[in-house]
This record gives C-alpha cells, structure tokens and sequence, in this order.
C-alpha cells in the first residue's frame, strides 16, 4: 500500500511538472513569434501609453518599436502598423485575414446587433450590402441622378456665405461644411433636409452628433476585461436614450416613404431615393439575402483611392469606403467653389490656421475654424 501511494505521488509530482513546462514553452514560443512591444502594465495593458490623441501616441511609439509592434489595449491584444510597406502587408497581401472590424459596445447596440454594413463582420451579408452599395445605392449612374442635389446644396452654401458677408459676420467653416455633408447625405438617403431651422432639423442634428461621439468614445467595458458587465460610464442608458430617438425617427420616415409609395405605384417616373431602393430590396422575394427593418434603419446610421500606402483617407482594399466617388465629387466642388468665391480671413491666431488635433474617429479639429469670408467675385450678381 506504502509502495502504491508513493509511485501515486511521483506520478502526479510528474504529471504537474509536464503540464508547467509545457505551458512555459508554449508561453515562450508564442512570446517570440509577437512583435516588438512597450512595457506593458497589470489590467490596462498600454492604454496609459495612448494618451491624449491616441494615433499620435502610436506615431511616437513606432518610432521606438518599428513599423509593426504588438501593443494590449486593457486585455485586447492588437497589432500596429505604422508603414506604407505594413499597411500593404496587412491591407493588400494577408487582407483575407484582416477583413473584420473590431466590435465595440456602442457600434453593436446603436447597430442593431451589429446588423449595419460598416461594421457587419466579413461574411455573405457584408458580400450582399457591398455589391448593392457598388451596383445600385452608390453607383455612377446613382451618382449622376443625385447631380441637381450636389448643385443644389452647394448654391445654398454659396448663398449662406453671402449673406454672411453682407451682414459682416464670421462663420464655423467646419460647422457650415458638416451642415452640407449632412444635406447631400440626408437628400439622396432619404430625401430630407436638415438645414432648415425647424425644431427637428436641430434634433437630427443632435442625433448625429450623439451617435459619433458615442462610437467614438472610450468604453471601459470593451477593454477591461472584468469591467465587461460593469456599465461604470453609464454607457448603457445614453446609448438606449439615443437609439430609441434613431428608432422613432426612422419610423416614421419609413412610414412616410411606404405611404409615397403606395400613392406612386400607379405610375410617375420620381426619382427614388436610396431608402426606397432598400425597401424595394427588402419587399422583393426573390433577392439574394433578406434585408430586414434592422438592417435598413442600420444601414442609414452609420453614415485618393488607396493604391498608394502612403496616404489612405478612405482605407484601401475589401472594406475601403464604398462612398469614394462621392465624396470626392462633393469635397473637390465645394472646396474649389470656395476658394474661387472667396478668400478666408482667418479670426484671431495672427491669421494662421489652428492646426491642433482634437480627440475622435474622423480626425476632429482642437477648435473650430472661425473665418470672415470676403468675396472674390458674386457667384449671384442679382443676390
Ligand atoms: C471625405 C469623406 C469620406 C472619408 C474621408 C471616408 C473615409 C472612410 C474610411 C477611412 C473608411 C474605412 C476604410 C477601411 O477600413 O479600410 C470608410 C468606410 C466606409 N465609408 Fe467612408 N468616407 C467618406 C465618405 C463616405 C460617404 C459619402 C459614404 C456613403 C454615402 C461612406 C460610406 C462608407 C461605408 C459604408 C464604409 C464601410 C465599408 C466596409 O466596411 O466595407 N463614406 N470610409
């Protein structure tokens, strides 16, 4: 009996030291195939090394750790980039394996579980949204039609301008310009304004304000991985407050449009709206894939071409931006009809232009822009 108990122990003194020193080696090995990387601290990883403008700290890390090094966001670990020769590794070459986004909180509640096309993971559904966005709601053909738009809401920028310089006052050159992004934006989705100054106007744009800041802030949960059911910012209750005014919102367009509908089917050749090609998508048996309610509503939430690694505003590759052509239509006109109407007094700062950084996803300035227009010519003589 004393002989069994004790190869019993020697047995299991064997087992145990196995299982450590398998597990070290593992832990090696894996260690050794990972980037470069800062020291990292217990629970927040290197999120104390990101502070304030995250993409700036990241800049000053590569210049340490190389073009590639491997950094823990709380518990999440992620992997950087910081050269045009990585960005093609990771963008052109292994693309395959990096074609999902990371999901965060915010973006998979304020989506409907994730049901929009920005952030839908790499599979059939993305493929299906893609090639509708490529072939129809986006197409150059779609693009052509939505012309008078673009034209439309340019001329009214132009005349805002005027005016404000006949009354001699200054103007929010990035307040003015996200007020026509949303116009255009707003039209060709689903045909309605937000620059009138109507109380809802000022709703849809808190909304949209709400949602970006939001999708771009700092949530705890996402990161620390014990403060993954820890709703300690309070996160929750702004998110449903904000879905919840999307979710009216969108109701009762959606009603609206289906009423237009009914009222057109009998012929009239109006032109539709990317709303009303996804509703025809979602009523058509036949498609593809179904589009639900969710997927529309998510879809309208979430509102240079890459080949060179050097400069990529709108990504490049699988998941770059399907709204390009647009963007650069409407950017390129409103910025060349600007500079050929007026010059831009800039107010205070000697005149020079604030070029600090401000923390969020889409690169916001510090401060805002704050210029005097003075007219080079009158686009309107009669104006
Ligand atoms: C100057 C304006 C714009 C800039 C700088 C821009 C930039 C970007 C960037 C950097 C991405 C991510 C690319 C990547 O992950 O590789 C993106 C994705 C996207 N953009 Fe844009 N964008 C602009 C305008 C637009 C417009 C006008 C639309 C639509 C009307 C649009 C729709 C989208 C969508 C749906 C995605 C997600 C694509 C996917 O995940 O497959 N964007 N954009």
């Amino acid at each position: 009996m004393a002989d069994f108990q004790g190869y019993l122990i020697l047995f299991l003194i064997w087992l145990v030291s196995v299982i450590f020193v398998r597990t070290i080696i593992s832990k090696t090995r894996s260690k050794s195939c990972l980037p470069p990387s800062p020291m990292a601290l217990p629970i927040i990883g290197h999120l104390h090394l990101l502070a304030p403008i995250p993409h700036q700290s990241l800049h000053k890390l590569s210049t340490k750790y190389g073009p590639l090094m491997h950094i823990l966001l709380g518990s999440v670990p992620c992997v950087v980039a910081s050269s045009p020769e990585m960005a093609k590794e990771f963008l052109k070459t292994y693309e395959s394996s990096f074609s999902n986004r990371p999901k965060t909180a915010a973006v998979d509640y304020l989506t409907y579980g994730s049901a929009d096309f920005s952030f839908a993971p790499y599979g059939p559904y993305w493929k299906f949204m893609k090639k509708i966005c490529m072939s129809e709601l986006l197409s150059g053909r779609m693009l052509d039609q939505f012309l008078p738009v673009r034209r439309e809401e340019i001329r009214q920028f132009l005349q805002f301008m005027m005016r404000k310089v006949n009354a001699s006052e200054k103007v929010d050159v990035g307040g003015e310009l996200v007020r026509l992004t949303n116009n255009v934006v707003s039209r060709m989705i689903m045909n309605q304004i937000c620059s009138n100054d109507d109380d809802e106007a000022e709703e849809v744009r808190k909304l949209v304000q709400a949602i970006a800041e939001l999708t771009g802030k700092f949530n705890l949960s996402d990161y620390i991985w014990f403060c993954k059911n820890l709703d300690l910012q309070g996160m929750k209750k702004k998110l449903k407050q904000v879905r919840d005014k999307f979710d009216t919102m969108m109701d009762r367009i959606i009603k609206e449009h289906e009423e237009a509908r009914k009222r057109k089917e009998d012929g009239g050749d109006t032109v539709k709206d990317l709303l009303d090609i996804l509703l025809d998508i979602s009523a058509d048996e036949n498609s593809e894939m179904k589009l639900t309610r969710e997927n529309i509503k998510a879809f309208i939430l979430l509102d240079v071409r890459g080949q060179h690694f050097h400069l990529l505003p709108f990504g490049s590759g699988r998941r770059s931006c399907p709204g390009t052509t647009l963007a650069l239509q409407v950017v390129q006109t409103s910025l060349a009809a600007m500079i050929q109407c007026f010059d831009w007094k800039v107010d205070g700062a000697n005149g020079t232009v604030d070029m600090k950084e401000g923390p969020g996803l889409t690169l916001p300035r510090a401060h805002p822009l704050i210029c005097t227009p003075v007219p080079r010519l009158n686009p309107f003589p009669s104006f």
